[in-house]
Protein backbone atom coordinates (compact mmCIF):
# COMPACT_ATOMS: atom_id res chain seq x y z
CA UNK A 1 0.00 0.00 0.00
CA UNK A 2 1.66 3.27 -0.75
CA UNK A 3 1.34 6.54 0.88
CA UNK A 4 -0.25 8.11 -1.87
CA UNK A 5 -3.50 5.73 -1.47
CA UNK A 6 -3.78 6.29 2.30
CA UNK A 7 -6.32 9.18 3.18
CA UNK A 8 -6.87 10.36 6.55
CA UNK A 9 -10.86 9.46 7.68
CA UNK A 10 -10.92 11.53 10.48
CA UNK A 11 -14.66 11.73 11.40
CA UNK A 12 -13.29 14.93 14.17
CA UNK A 13 -11.77 16.76 11.36
CA UNK A 14 -8.93 19.24 12.35
CA UNK A 15 -10.18 18.24 16.32
CA UNK A 16 -8.51 17.03 19.52
CA UNK A 17 -9.98 13.64 18.94
CA UNK A 18 -10.45 11.55 22.16
CA UNK A 19 -10.70 8.92 19.38
CA UNK A 20 -8.80 7.37 17.01
CA UNK A 21 -8.32 8.21 13.42
CA UNK A 22 -8.23 5.49 10.78
CA UNK A 23 -5.80 5.19 7.68
CA UNK A 24 -8.06 4.16 4.53
CA UNK A 25 -6.55 2.81 1.63
CA UNK A 26 -8.53 4.37 -0.84
CA UNK A 27 -8.07 1.73 -3.24
CA UNK A 28 -9.45 -0.88 -0.83
CA UNK A 29 -12.68 -2.11 0.33
CA UNK A 30 -13.53 -0.80 3.83
CA UNK A 31 -12.92 -3.94 5.36
CA UNK A 32 -9.35 -4.07 4.99
CA UNK A 33 -8.33 -0.63 7.12
CA UNK A 34 -5.13 -0.29 9.11
CA UNK A 35 -6.19 1.52 11.86
CA UNK A 36 -3.36 3.93 13.54
CA UNK A 37 -4.22 4.92 16.79
CA UNK A 38 -3.14 8.31 18.21
CA UNK A 39 -2.42 8.93 21.96
CA UNK A 40 -4.89 11.70 23.11
CA UNK A 41 -2.89 14.24 25.87
CA UNK A 42 -4.12 17.46 27.23
CA UNK A 43 -1.63 19.19 24.86
CA UNK A 44 -3.73 18.10 21.55
CA UNK A 45 -3.03 14.91 19.69
CA UNK A 46 -0.18 13.16 20.01
CA UNK A 47 1.28 10.58 17.08
CA UNK A 48 2.42 8.37 19.78
CA UNK A 49 2.80 5.18 18.32
CA UNK A 50 1.20 2.50 16.25
CA UNK A 51 -0.65 1.06 19.13
CA UNK A 52 -2.98 -1.39 16.51
CA UNK A 53 -2.68 -2.64 13.45
CA UNK A 54 -5.99 -3.53 13.02
CA UNK A 55 -6.74 -5.34 9.68
CA UNK A 56 -9.17 -8.05 11.15
CA UNK A 57 -12.49 -7.57 8.89
CA UNK A 58 -14.68 -7.78 11.92
CA UNK A 59 -13.01 -5.11 13.92
CA UNK A 60 -15.13 -2.41 13.01
CA UNK A 61 -15.17 0.50 15.59
CA UNK A 62 -18.61 2.82 16.55
CA UNK A 63 -17.00 5.87 14.91
CA UNK A 64 -16.32 4.08 12.14
CA UNK A 65 -19.65 2.95 11.21
CA UNK A 66 -21.39 5.96 12.41
CA UNK A 67 -18.82 7.92 9.98
CA UNK A 68 -19.98 5.92 6.90
CA UNK A 69 -23.29 6.59 7.81
CA UNK A 70 -22.53 10.39 8.20
CA UNK A 71 -20.83 9.72 4.55
CA UNK A 72 -23.95 8.59 2.98
CA UNK A 73 -26.37 11.42 4.45
CA UNK A 74 -23.81 14.27 3.29
CA UNK A 75 -24.02 12.39 -0.34
CA UNK A 76 -27.29 12.66 -0.31
CA UNK A 77 -28.08 16.08 0.53
CA UNK A 78 -25.49 17.52 -1.67
CA UNK A 79 -27.26 15.64 -4.53
CA UNK A 80 -30.10 17.25 -3.10
CA UNK A 81 -32.43 14.08 -3.24
CA UNK A 82 -33.28 11.33 -0.87
CA UNK A 83 -32.23 7.99 -2.82
CA UNK A 84 -36.26 8.02 -3.58
CA UNK A 85 -36.31 7.72 -7.49
CA UNK A 86 -38.14 10.51 -9.43
CA UNK A 87 -41.08 7.98 -9.98
CA UNK A 88 -41.68 7.66 -6.21
CA UNK A 89 -41.31 11.29 -5.42
CA UNK A 90 -44.30 12.04 -8.05
CA UNK A 91 -46.06 9.43 -6.29
CA UNK A 92 -45.44 10.84 -2.83
CA UNK A 93 -46.58 14.68 -3.66
CA UNK A 94 -49.69 13.36 -5.28
CA UNK A 95 -50.20 11.09 -1.95
CA UNK A 96 -49.58 14.08 0.05
CA UNK A 97 -51.15 16.22 -2.29
CA UNK A 98 -54.45 14.83 -1.53
CA UNK A 99 -53.86 16.02 2.22
CA UNK A 100 -56.06 19.51 2.87
CA UNK A 101 -54.04 22.42 3.85
CA UNK A 102 -56.08 23.06 6.48
CA UNK A 103 -55.86 19.47 7.78
CA UNK A 104 -51.58 20.02 7.36
CA UNK A 105 -51.70 23.01 9.26
CA UNK A 106 -53.47 21.69 12.18
CA UNK A 107 -51.13 18.74 11.79
CA UNK A 108 -48.43 21.43 12.03
CA UNK A 109 -49.48 22.99 14.56
CA UNK A 110 -49.77 20.22 16.89
CA UNK A 111 -46.51 19.44 16.67
CA UNK A 112 -45.82 22.67 17.48
CA UNK A 113 -47.46 22.37 20.44
CA UNK A 114 -45.35 19.61 21.35
CA UNK A 115 -42.31 20.93 20.85
CA UNK A 116 -43.03 24.00 23.07
CA UNK A 117 -44.49 22.10 25.86
CA UNK A 118 -41.42 19.86 26.19
CA UNK A 119 -38.75 21.88 24.56
CA UNK A 120 -39.53 25.79 25.33
CA UNK A 121 -35.99 26.79 24.37
CA UNK A 122 -36.16 25.15 21.24
CA UNK A 123 -39.28 26.22 20.23
CA UNK A 124 -38.56 29.61 20.62
CA UNK A 125 -35.17 29.26 18.49
CA UNK A 126 -37.06 28.07 15.99
CA UNK A 127 -39.31 31.21 15.46
CA UNK A 128 -36.86 32.85 13.25
CA UNK A 129 -36.51 30.54 11.04
CA UNK A 130 -38.63 30.43 7.54
CA UNK A 131 -42.39 29.26 8.28
CA UNK A 132 -41.57 26.04 6.28
CA UNK A 133 -38.02 25.34 7.98
CA UNK A 134 -39.76 25.75 11.62
CA UNK A 135 -43.02 23.57 11.03
CA UNK A 136 -40.57 20.82 9.42
CA UNK A 137 -38.41 21.10 12.43
CA UNK A 138 -41.81 20.96 15.12
CA UNK A 139 -42.38 17.45 13.35
CA UNK A 140 -39.05 16.12 13.91
CA UNK A 141 -39.07 17.24 17.46
CA UNK A 142 -42.89 15.48 18.05
CA UNK A 143 -41.69 12.30 16.13
CA UNK A 144 -38.63 12.17 18.38
CA UNK A 145 -39.91 13.04 21.26
CA UNK A 146 -43.06 10.44 20.40
CA UNK A 147 -40.37 7.44 20.01
CA UNK A 148 -38.62 8.44 23.20
CA UNK A 149 -41.76 8.18 25.08
CA UNK A 150 -41.79 4.73 23.86
CA UNK A 151 -39.40 3.92 25.82
CA UNK A 152 -39.79 6.28 28.52
CA UNK A 153 -43.25 7.05 29.05
CA UNK A 154 -46.25 5.83 30.88
CA UNK A 155 -46.38 2.62 29.13
CA UNK A 156 -42.82 2.11 28.55
CA UNK A 157 -43.16 -0.67 30.91
CA UNK A 158 -45.18 -2.06 28.20
CA UNK A 159 -43.14 -2.06 25.51
CA UNK A 160 -42.58 -4.99 23.53
CA UNK A 161 -39.88 -5.45 20.55
CA UNK A 162 -43.02 -5.82 18.51
CA UNK A 163 -44.05 -2.49 19.29
CA UNK A 164 -40.78 -1.11 18.13
CA UNK A 165 -41.39 -2.99 15.13
CA UNK A 166 -44.40 -1.18 14.52
CA UNK A 167 -43.49 2.09 15.00
CA UNK A 168 -40.86 1.83 12.48
CA UNK A 169 -43.23 0.36 10.09
CA UNK A 170 -45.08 3.04 10.68
CA UNK A 171 -42.14 5.62 9.81
CA UNK A 172 -42.09 3.68 6.51
CA UNK A 173 -45.65 4.26 5.78
CA UNK A 174 -44.97 7.96 6.56
CA UNK A 175 -41.88 8.52 4.25
CA UNK A 176 -43.90 6.79 0.96
CA UNK A 177 -46.88 9.25 2.00
CA UNK A 178 -49.37 7.14 4.09
CA UNK A 179 -49.25 8.35 7.31
CA UNK A 180 -51.54 7.00 10.00
CA UNK A 181 -51.71 9.76 12.58
CA UNK A 182 -52.04 13.79 12.50
CA UNK A 183 -48.42 14.03 13.52
CA UNK A 184 -47.03 11.81 11.14
CA UNK A 185 -48.90 13.53 8.40
CA UNK A 186 -46.90 16.28 9.32
CA UNK A 187 -43.78 14.80 8.98
CA UNK A 188 -45.04 13.15 5.76
CA UNK A 189 -45.13 16.43 4.48
CA UNK A 190 -41.73 17.42 5.80
CA UNK A 191 -40.22 14.71 4.04
CA UNK A 192 -41.62 15.26 0.71
CA UNK A 193 -40.29 18.63 0.64
CA UNK A 194 -36.79 18.20 1.93
CA UNK A 195 -34.02 15.62 1.66
CA UNK A 196 -34.71 14.04 4.65
CA UNK A 197 -33.37 10.44 4.46
CA UNK A 198 -35.28 7.47 7.00
CA UNK A 199 -32.18 5.98 7.71
CA UNK A 200 -31.28 8.53 11.07
CA UNK A 201 -35.26 7.77 12.32
CA UNK A 202 -34.73 4.17 11.64
CA UNK A 203 -31.59 4.41 13.86
CA UNK A 204 -33.30 6.40 16.64
CA UNK A 205 -35.40 3.16 16.89
CA UNK A 206 -32.75 1.34 16.50
CA UNK A 207 -31.45 2.93 20.03
CA UNK A 208 -34.59 2.64 22.00
CA UNK A 209 -34.33 -1.27 21.07
CA UNK A 210 -31.24 -1.05 22.28
CA UNK A 211 -32.04 0.65 25.75
CA UNK A 212 -34.83 -1.94 26.22
CA UNK A 213 -32.37 -4.78 26.24
CA UNK A 214 -28.91 -3.52 26.91
CA UNK A 215 -28.10 -2.56 30.71
CA UNK A 216 -24.24 -1.81 30.72
CA UNK A 217 -21.84 -0.13 28.32
CA UNK A 218 -18.16 -1.89 28.12
CA UNK A 219 -16.51 0.73 27.15
CA UNK A 220 -17.09 3.85 25.52
CA UNK A 221 -17.04 2.47 21.86
CA UNK A 222 -20.36 0.87 22.84
CA UNK A 223 -21.60 4.31 24.44
CA UNK A 224 -20.66 6.04 21.46
CA UNK A 225 -22.91 3.78 18.98
CA UNK A 226 -26.16 4.47 21.63
CA UNK A 227 -25.14 8.24 21.47
CA UNK A 228 -25.27 8.18 17.80
CA UNK A 229 -28.77 5.90 17.99
CA UNK A 230 -30.95 8.45 20.14
CA UNK A 231 -29.13 12.03 19.54
CA UNK A 232 -26.84 12.20 16.55
CA UNK A 233 -29.07 11.39 14.59
CA UNK A 234 -31.55 14.26 15.40
CA UNK A 235 -28.63 16.27 13.83
CA UNK A 236 -28.75 13.93 10.51
CA UNK A 237 -32.44 14.65 10.26
CA UNK A 238 -32.54 18.26 11.38
CA UNK A 239 -29.32 19.59 8.75
CA UNK A 240 -31.17 18.79 5.96
CA UNK A 241 -34.37 21.10 6.79
CA UNK A 242 -32.27 24.13 8.48
CA UNK A 243 -30.01 23.71 5.25
CA UNK A 244 -26.33 24.75 4.50
CA UNK A 245 -25.46 28.40 3.66
CA UNK A 246 -24.82 28.91 -0.29
CA UNK A 247 -21.79 30.75 1.07
CA UNK A 248 -20.47 28.14 3.21
CA UNK A 249 -16.77 26.98 1.71
CA UNK A 250 -17.06 23.63 4.37
CA UNK A 251 -17.74 20.02 2.58
CA UNK A 252 -21.38 18.71 3.84
CA UNK A 253 -19.53 16.26 5.45
CA UNK A 254 -17.54 18.53 7.87
CA UNK A 255 -20.98 20.02 8.52
CA UNK A 256 -22.56 16.59 9.24
CA UNK A 257 -19.83 15.76 11.44
CA UNK A 258 -20.52 19.23 13.33
CA UNK A 259 -24.23 18.53 13.82
CA UNK A 260 -23.74 14.91 14.25
CA UNK A 261 -21.03 16.10 17.57
CA UNK A 262 -23.73 18.45 19.14
CA UNK A 263 -26.27 15.37 19.38
CA UNK A 264 -23.78 13.41 20.92
CA UNK A 265 -22.59 15.89 22.92
CA UNK A 266 -25.87 16.71 24.13
CA UNK A 267 -26.85 12.96 25.34
CA UNK A 268 -23.46 12.86 26.92
CA UNK A 269 -24.41 15.44 28.63
CA UNK A 270 -27.82 14.05 29.74
CA UNK A 271 -26.04 11.04 31.19
CA UNK A 272 -23.88 13.04 33.29
CA UNK A 273 -27.06 14.44 34.62
CA UNK A 274 -28.34 11.34 35.44
CA UNK A 275 -26.11 8.71 35.00
CA UNK A 276 -28.38 5.54 35.90
CA UNK A 277 -31.73 5.26 35.93
CA UNK A 278 -34.30 2.14 35.69
CA UNK A 279 -31.22 -0.36 36.52
CA UNK A 280 -28.75 1.25 33.68
CA UNK A 281 -25.55 2.66 33.90
CA UNK A 282 -24.73 4.87 31.00
CA UNK A 283 -20.94 5.00 31.53
CA UNK A 284 -18.23 3.22 30.15
CA UNK A 285 -17.81 0.10 32.41
CA UNK A 286 -13.65 0.29 31.51
CA UNK A 287 -13.10 3.47 32.37
CA UNK A 288 -14.83 3.18 35.55
CA UNK A 289 -13.10 0.00 36.56
CA UNK A 290 -9.50 1.96 35.39
CA UNK A 291 -11.08 5.09 38.29
CA UNK A 292 -11.40 2.32 40.50
CA UNK A 293 -15.37 2.77 40.71
CA UNK A 294 -18.18 -0.03 40.76
CA UNK A 295 -21.60 -0.66 39.46
CA UNK A 296 -22.81 -0.50 42.88
CA UNK A 297 -20.71 2.95 43.96
CA UNK A 298 -22.95 4.24 41.06
CA UNK A 299 -25.97 3.33 42.62
CA UNK A 300 -25.29 4.00 46.30
CA UNK A 301 -24.47 8.13 44.27
CA UNK A 302 -21.44 9.55 46.97
CA UNK A 303 -19.56 11.79 45.58
CA UNK A 304 -16.38 10.71 46.28
CA UNK A 305 -12.37 11.78 45.33
CA UNK A 306 -12.98 8.97 42.42
CA UNK A 307 -15.95 9.75 41.36
CA UNK A 308 -15.32 13.57 40.77
CA UNK A 309 -11.92 12.56 39.09
CA UNK A 310 -14.05 9.93 36.49
CA UNK A 311 -16.63 12.48 35.91
CA UNK A 312 -14.35 15.52 35.28
CA UNK A 313 -12.75 13.17 32.48
CA UNK A 314 -16.07 12.85 30.82
CA UNK A 315 -16.96 16.21 30.97
CA UNK A 316 -13.93 16.81 29.02
CA UNK A 317 -15.29 14.30 26.34
CA UNK A 318 -18.16 16.26 26.18
CA UNK A 319 -16.89 19.62 25.64
CA UNK A 320 -14.26 18.58 22.86
CA UNK A 321 -17.63 17.66 20.81
CA UNK A 322 -19.14 20.60 21.86
CA UNK A 323 -16.27 22.70 20.36
CA UNK A 324 -16.25 20.94 17.51
CA UNK A 325 -19.99 21.14 16.85
CA UNK A 326 -20.08 24.92 17.51
CA UNK A 327 -17.27 25.37 14.22
CA UNK A 328 -20.22 23.52 11.89
CA UNK A 329 -23.01 26.25 12.88
CA UNK A 330 -21.40 29.09 10.97
CA UNK A 331 -21.81 27.06 8.25
CA UNK A 332 -25.67 26.35 8.25
CA UNK A 333 -28.20 28.56 6.77
CA UNK A 334 -28.10 32.50 8.70
CA UNK A 335 -31.70 32.00 9.93
CA UNK A 336 -30.93 28.39 11.42
CA UNK A 337 -27.88 29.51 13.71
CA UNK A 338 -29.79 31.22 16.59
CA UNK A 339 -31.45 27.98 17.44
CA UNK A 340 -28.57 25.63 17.35
CA UNK A 341 -26.18 28.17 19.02
CA UNK A 342 -28.98 28.57 21.58
CA UNK A 343 -29.14 24.66 21.97
CA UNK A 344 -25.22 24.41 22.25
CA UNK A 345 -25.07 27.20 24.83
CA UNK A 346 -27.47 25.84 27.11
CA UNK A 347 -26.41 22.47 27.23
CA UNK A 348 -22.86 23.05 27.15
CA UNK A 349 -24.04 25.28 30.48
CA UNK A 350 -25.21 22.28 32.43
CA UNK A 351 -21.56 20.67 32.56
CA UNK A 352 -20.80 24.00 34.07
CA UNK A 353 -23.68 23.89 36.67
CA UNK A 354 -22.38 19.79 37.53
CA UNK A 355 -18.79 21.15 38.44
CA UNK A 356 -20.43 23.81 40.67
CA UNK A 357 -22.60 21.16 42.31
CA UNK A 358 -18.82 19.65 43.35
CA UNK A 359 -19.89 16.55 40.62
CA UNK A 360 -22.79 15.98 42.69
CA UNK A 361 -25.01 14.96 39.83
CA UNK A 362 -27.06 11.96 42.05
CA UNK A 363 -28.95 14.49 44.33
CA UNK A 364 -28.47 17.75 42.66
CA UNK A 365 -30.42 18.44 39.32
CA UNK A 366 -28.08 20.16 36.93
CA UNK A 367 -30.21 22.50 35.48
CA UNK A 368 -30.58 26.21 33.67
CA UNK A 369 -32.94 28.33 35.20
CA UNK A 370 -34.87 30.63 33.16
CA UNK A 371 -32.82 33.91 33.30
CA UNK A 372 -30.07 32.27 32.48
CA UNK A 373 -31.83 30.72 29.28
CA UNK A 374 -32.58 34.04 28.37
CA UNK A 375 -29.52 35.23 28.61
CA UNK A 376 -28.18 32.38 26.12
CA UNK A 377 -30.69 32.95 23.94
CA UNK A 378 -29.84 36.74 23.62
CA UNK A 379 -25.96 35.28 23.35
CA UNK A 380 -26.80 32.95 20.82
CA UNK A 381 -28.68 35.43 18.42
CA UNK A 382 -25.20 37.33 18.83
CA UNK A 383 -23.33 34.52 17.77
CA UNK A 384 -25.49 33.59 15.11
CA UNK A 385 -25.75 37.79 13.20
CA UNK A 386 -22.05 37.65 13.77
CA UNK A 387 -21.05 34.86 11.56
CA UNK A 388 -23.66 36.80 8.98
C1 LIG B 1 -23.91 22.01 12.17
C2 LIG B 1 -24.67 21.83 13.40
C3 LIG B 1 -23.96 21.98 14.67
C4 LIG B 1 -25.97 21.52 13.31
C5 LIG B 1 -26.87 21.30 14.42
C6 LIG B 1 -27.61 20.01 14.31
C7 LIG B 1 -28.62 19.86 15.41
C8 LIG B 1 -29.83 20.69 15.41
C9 LIG B 1 -28.43 18.96 16.33
C10 LIG B 1 -29.44 18.80 17.41
C11 LIG B 1 -28.95 17.94 18.41
C12 LIG B 1 -30.00 17.70 19.46
C13 LIG B 1 -30.84 18.78 19.97
C14 LIG B 1 -30.07 16.45 19.91
C15 LIG B 1 -31.01 16.01 20.95
C16 LIG B 1 -30.28 15.05 21.81
C17 LIG B 1 -31.17 14.52 22.88
C18 LIG B 1 -31.37 15.36 24.06
C19 LIG B 1 -31.70 13.30 22.72
C20 LIG B 1 -32.63 12.70 23.65
C21 LIG B 1 -32.68 11.26 23.71
C22 LIG B 1 -32.95 10.33 24.80
O1 LIG B 1 -32.53 10.87 25.98
P1 LIG B 1 -32.92 10.39 27.42
O2 LIG B 1 -34.07 9.47 27.39
O3 LIG B 1 -31.67 9.90 28.04
O4 LIG B 1 -33.27 11.74 28.09
P2 LIG B 1 -34.65 12.47 28.42
O5 LIG B 1 -34.70 12.45 29.89
O6 LIG B 1 -35.77 11.75 27.78
O7 LIG B 1 -34.49 13.87 27.86
C23 LIG B 1 -33.75 12.09 23.31
C24 LIG B 1 -34.84 12.46 24.20
C25 LIG B 1 -34.18 11.62 21.92
C26 LIG B 1 -35.29 12.43 21.33
C27 LIG B 1 -34.80 13.78 20.94
C28 LIG B 1 -35.58 14.86 21.03
C29 LIG B 1 -36.98 14.81 21.53
C30 LIG B 1 -35.01 16.18 20.57
C31 LIG B 1 -35.23 16.38 19.10
C32 LIG B 1 -34.87 17.79 18.76
C33 LIG B 1 -35.13 18.35 17.58
C34 LIG B 1 -35.70 17.63 16.44
C35 LIG B 1 -34.83 19.79 17.40
C36 LIG B 1 -33.41 20.04 17.05
C37 LIG B 1 -33.37 21.32 16.36
C38 LIG B 1 -32.78 22.47 16.69
C39 LIG B 1 -33.07 23.59 15.80
C40 LIG B 1 -31.82 22.66 17.80
MN1 LIG C 1 -36.03 9.88 27.37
Amino acid sequence: MSCRNISMVCPREKSRSPFSFIARNRNSKSNSRICFELKFSSAGMVPAAVITDVTSPSRTTSEEKVYDVVLKQAALVKQKKTDRSIHEKKLLEQRTGNISWDFLNKAYDRCGEICAEFAKTFYLGTLLMTPERKRAIWAIYAWCRRTDELVDGPIASHLTPRALDRWEERLAGLFEGHPYDIFDAALSDTVSKFPVDIQPFKHMIQGMRMDLKKTRYKNFDELYLYCYYVAGTVGLMTVPVMGIAPESKSSAESVYNAALALGIANQLTNIRQNSARRGRIYLPQDELGQAGLSDDDIFRGKVTEKWRNFISGQIKRARMLFDEAERGIAELNSASRWPVWASLLIYRQILDVIEANDYDNFRKRAFVGRAKKLVFLSVAYGKAVAAE
